[in-house]
């Protein structure tokens, strides 16, 4: 029996040191296990690589930005900082898109005599996370991503340096809100190393905001976090985020021992189903929306072309004074048909349906950024 759903794209992001590379080791390795489990219907995972500074990843990458851009050469070419060519290399991994997308289409959608397909995708990213999260580049692969697979991304957090204190705990979560609305896609909040701290305090600072102020005026009372203005900031904060983490999937790990993996996989299941159900068609909406601005500005160039032309004509038009009747209608006729053959071409000129695709989502970025 052929496959026929295609896999969910898990894209982990998370600072640096919160253990996204083992966490990702971690995932793989379970998959492929599920994988022999269950070899008649499903492949094991797709693995893509987005880190372009990482020395060495410990799991094969079946595609790798490293294989296409060599971060050292960016950085001495460019005479760039490690972040900046981290970010040149992405732009530059982003240019090449359209074969991406193919070779994940290719290999991972559902096909006739094709038995099994991935049933995930699943990404690495840089650890300097902004970089990825608010350059056009991240968003560029991610839209691409997600016009094409259900995507949902994996905020990984080191868990016992988060629940170190309230405020830290509260940046924490701020951060992750930031990368929510900025990339508006479905949320799973990984607490990693549960083998060192357990996530209930994190859980329970997030689903009881009266535990979270308990613990504020614990703080306080131990002087540990100096002004009680900080206090009743966080103590805002923790009344204003509750309606956040309503939406959020959170879950313990422990990529190191394996612990929790099972409940991440269950969340990634709510996540996709979310995915298809809310986000979708927001994307799809967004979509069409680009597309019709796009339209728009077509119909703007020819109409602008069509005046340009009659301009020219009307200039002529002195010189013509003895043209005959018969001759307007076929220099009529003869604009008629380069309108639509103009029309047509502009409409052709997206190319292949992938390209045209991804090239919207590129669109559809920059015209938000520009708006
Ligand atoms: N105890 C424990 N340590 C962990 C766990 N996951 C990761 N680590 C450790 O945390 C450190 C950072 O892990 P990485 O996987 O390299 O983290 P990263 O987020 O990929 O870091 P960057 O490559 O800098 O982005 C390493 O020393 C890991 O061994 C875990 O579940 N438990």
């Amino acid at each position: 029996m052929a496959a026929s759903r295609p896999p969910v794209a898990v894209v982990c992001v998370g600072m640096a040191g919160s253990g996204k590379t083992t966490f990702m080791q971690r995932i793989n390795a379970h998959l492929h296990e599920r994988s022999e489990e269950d070899g008649s219907t499903t492949a094991p995972p797709y693995v893509l690589n987005l880190d372009p500074a990482v020395r060495s990843v410990p799991f094969d990458a079946n595609i790798d930005i490293r294989d296409s851009v060599n971060y050292k050469e960016v950085m001495k070419q460019y005479n760039l900082g490690p972040n900046g060519a981290i970010l040149t290399s992405l732009n530059l991994f982003s240019t090449k898109i359209d074969q991406v997308m193919g070779i994940l289409e290719k290999r991972c959608l559902p096909q006739e005599n094709v038995k099994s397909i991935p049933g995930h995708i699943i990404v690495d990213t840089p650890g300097q996370i902004e970089v990825f999260v608010w350059s056009a580049s991240g968003n560029i692969l991610l839209s691409s991503l997600a016009s094409s697979f259900p995507t949902v991304i994996a905020y990984i957090i080191d868990t016992p340096r988060t629940t170190e204190n309230t405020s830290t705990f509260m940046s924490n979560m701020l951060y992750a809100i930031s990368i929510l609305y900025k990339i508006r896609l479905p949320m799973i909040l990984v607490f990693n190393k549960t083998d060192v701290k357990s996530e209930d305090e994190a859980v329970e600072w997030m689903r009881d905001f009266e535990t979270f102020q308990d613990a504020i005026r614990k703080e306080e009372s131990e002087e540990r976090e100096g002004s009680g203005y900080m206090g009743s900031l966080l103590n805002s904060m923790s009344l204003v985020l509750e309606e956040f983490y309503n939406h959020l999937s959170v879950v313990g790990v422990s990529a190191m021992t394996g612990d929790g993996i099972d409940d991440f996989f269950a969340a990634i299941e709510e996540k996709r189903e979310e995915f298809e159900k809310d986000y979708k068609p927001e994307l799809e909406r967004r979509r069409a929306v680009a597309e019709e601005q796009k339209s728009q500005v077509r119909e703007q160039e020819v109409s602008r072309m069509m005046k340009d032309m009659q301009d020219d004509d009307d200039s002529l038009d002195g010189r013509r004074a003895n043209d005959d009747d018969d001759e307007d209608a076929v220099n009529e006729a003869f604009e008629e048909s380069l309108k639509a053959r103009y029309e047509a071409a502009l409409r052709d000129s997206g190319g292949a349906a992938a390209t045209a695709r991804t090239g919207t989502a590129a669109v559809n970025y920059i015209r938000s950024s520009q708006r």
